[in-house]
This record gives structure tokens, C-alpha cells and sequence, in this order.
């Protein structure tokens, strides 16, 4: 463990729950990683530690996201400076069958400058430059990106394992990544085969996602659960644990194509997965909600739901993204209407 992290875990045991909150605002920012964060290493799958996760209590959680959500009270002058924290945490997402060259160009520049001029004028933002951390493409579209936001440091984002089933042959989705990584991609969404947490063939998925984290070399490794899928929160637990373990730098919920996307209650499980691996390893772990995610208030939610469950550090984008590809419209005309008191329409705040 580096001096980086010992220093979080003590900080961790001297406070009082949620205790993660203890963990200084980028632990292990003095370690080498291009996102200032020790990458997780993984660890061997160890079944005793898997076994020893209880079960999830839904009404508790359920319980639990009320009160976050009820207790939140982000004033109106707030408002704005979260609202701008979360656009720098988004991965500005195109994942449409109609997706072209000139779309995701057009996605790229409004990644570029994502708010409009007088907004960004009236907010006094001056010379912050307000990005969102990546921008989220299929594969054949990495490279267009890449050139792109080339200098920009938004990163390139793509969903490069047979998206969004993760059906094909293990070589198959394995080289789609490697041309990903080769085409300029900075990170790499890979979903699991959801079969193998039905059938709780954990070694599988484990080596499967091992084999994966080999690929992105240098690349960043999300892995979504597609938990709308997973049927328990148990097993959104356990596959949690199983993809940390094989050396995910994310999970993330959804690929915003299942029934149900990201929910707070199972963000919440997924949360409370990072802290335990925390604790058993003293690894950052970062969070991807992605899917259905709209509207500025639920990317509120899921701000006050990472800072009271995780601690500051995860309102950084090093360890917090949201997975969105409205979100930041919606954002964009609140921010409007905290300068004018007026909202305008969707259209004047084009995506792509
Ligand atoms: O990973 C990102 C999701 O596919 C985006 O989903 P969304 O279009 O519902 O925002």
C-alpha cells in the first residue's frame, strides 16, 4: 500500500460514519496515474470475501435514498457551483444507431464549450475552463473524437465490447478493444455478460474482466453491470465486488438501453460495494451512474448521494462521471434561469 493510501486508511479509522468522508479530497493525488488517482490493481478473486457480503435490505435503502434526497438542501446560490460540478463529471454520451462523423464532431464541440456564452459570461466563470471529463462514442467513431478534443483534455470514452450486450466471442470483444485504445480512446466502457452473474460464474466473469483490463493498457476500464438486467441487488453487489476485484477502475450502472437504467437505491448498493472494497483494500474505486440520468435536480441527487455515502473525493471526475446524454441540456437552462428567471427551449441549447 503506498503512503498515499496508508494515509487514507488512518484518516478513515479515526472518523465517524459515513467514514469515507475522512478520505482527503484527492487521497492519492501525490501518486504517480495520469488521473492523479493509484489505478486499482485488482486483487486474485477471493470467494470467502464474496461470501461474506450480506444481503441487501431494499427497504433500507430505499429508506436511506429518501432521506439523502429529502435532507438535501442545496440553496440557490449552491445551486449553480454543483450544477457546473456536475457537467465536469459527465461523460457527454452518443450511443445512436444513426451516430455519425459530423455528429460526434458537433458533440465534441459543444464538449468544448458546453455552455453558452452569456451563461458562462453571467455565472462570472471568466477564465475556468468548464468541460465535461469525457465525451462517450461506439468505436468506429474513437478516432473522429480523438482529433477532435486532441489537446483539450477531455477524454475520449468508448463503449468497445459488443455494446450494449456484451454477446460475442471473449477474442472478439477483447480486440475491439485493443482498436479502441489504438484509435486514441482514453477509457473504455466494457459491459459484462450479464448469463454469468445469472449463472454466479464469478471465476468466469472475473477472468473475463481481467482479460479486459489487459487490453485498455493505459486505458481506463468502466464496467457496466447493465444491473436493470441483474434481477437482485444481491447480485448487483456481488458483480460489483467481482469487477473491482479483476481491477475495474469504474463500475457503472447501465447501459442506458436496459428497461431500467440508473436508479439512486442501486447506485447506493454499488456505492457502499466501493467502500467495502475500500476498506478491505484501501483502493479508490470511481462510480458511473449512466442511463435515463436528465435533469439537473437528478444529477443533484446523485451529487448529495456520492458526498454523503463516499466523501469528496468522489464529486472529482477522477472517481465520479455521470453517463448522460441529455443531462447537460437540462443543465444548461437551469443555469439560464438562475441568471434570468426564465427557462428557455430544449432547442436553444443543442447537443449535436
Ligand atoms: O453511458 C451512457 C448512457 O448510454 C447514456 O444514457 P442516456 O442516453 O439515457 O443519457
Amino acid at each position: 500500500m503506498t503512503s498515499d493510501l496508508r494515509h487514507a486508511a488512518a484518516a478513515r479509522e479515526t472518523e465517524t460514519a459515513p467514514h469515507l468522508a475522512a478520505v482527503p479530497a484527492r487521497t492519492a493525488a501525490n501518486a504517480a496515474g495520469e488521473h492523479g488517482i493509484v489505478r486499482n490493481p485488482g486483487m486474485a478473486l477471493d470467494f470467502g470475501f464474496l461470501e461474506s457480503m450480506r444481503n441487501v435490505n431494499r427497504s433500507a435503502l430505499e429508506r436511506r435514498v429518501a432521506t439523502l434526497t429529502k435532507r438535501r438542501s442545496i440553496k440557490a446560490d449552491n445551486q449553480a457551483a454543483w450544477l457546473l460540478r456536475a457537467i465536469a463529471c459527465m461523460d457527454l454520451t452518443t450511443l445512436n444507431s444513426n451516430d455519425t462523423d459530423e455528429r460526434v464532431r458537433r458533440l465534441c464541440a459543444k464538449a468544448l464549450n458546453p455552455l453558452r456564452r452569456d451563461i458562462a459570461e453571467g455565472l462570472g466563470l471568466g477564465d475556468a475552463v468548464i468541460r465535461p471529463a469525457a465525451v462517450c462514442v461506439y468505436h468506429p467513431f474513437v478516432a473522429t473524437a480523438a482529433e477532435a478534443l486532441q489537446g483539450s483534455g477531455v477524454h475520449v470514452a468508448a463503449v468497445s465490447t459488443a455494446f450494449p450486450h456484451g454477446l460475442t466471442p471473449l477474442s472478439t470483444r477483447l480486440q475491439e478493444i485493443e482498436a479502441s485504445v489504438k484509435d486514441g480512446a482514453d477509457e473504455i466502457d466494457v459491459v459484462i455478460a450479464r448469463g454469468l452473474v445469472f449463472g454466479a460464474k464469478w471465476q468466469e466473469l472475473y477472468d473475463e474482466i481481467v482479460a479486459m483490463r489487459a487490453a485498455c493498457g493505459q486505458a481506463h476500464l468502466k464496467v457496466i453491470l447493465g444491473t436493470g438486467d441483474l434481477a437482485t441487488l444481491r447480485n448487483v453487489m456481488l458483480a460489483s465486488m467481482v469487477a473491482m476485484m479483476a481491477g475495474a477502475d469504474f463500475i457503472k450502472t447501465s447501459t442506458g438501453k436496459e428497461s431500467v437504467n440508473a436508479t439512486l437505491p442501486v447506485g447506493l448498493v454499488m456505492v457502499r460495494a466501493i467502500r467495502a472494497y475500500f476498506e478491505y483494500t484501501g483502493h479508490l474505486i470511481g462510480f458511473k451512474p449512466a442511463g435515463g440520468i436528465s435533469t439537473a435536480k437528478a444529477s443533484l441527487d446523485w451529487l448529495v448521494l456520492m458526498k454523503e455515502e463516499l466523501g469528496r473525493p468522489w464529486l472529482e471526475p477522477e472517481l465520479f462521471r455521470f453517463g448522460a446524454s441529455s443531462l447537460l441540456t437540462d443543465i444548461e437552462r437551469q443555469l439560464e434561469h438562475h441568471l434570468t428567471g426564465r427557462y428557455s427551449a430544449n432547442h436553444r441549447h443543442a447537443m449535436a
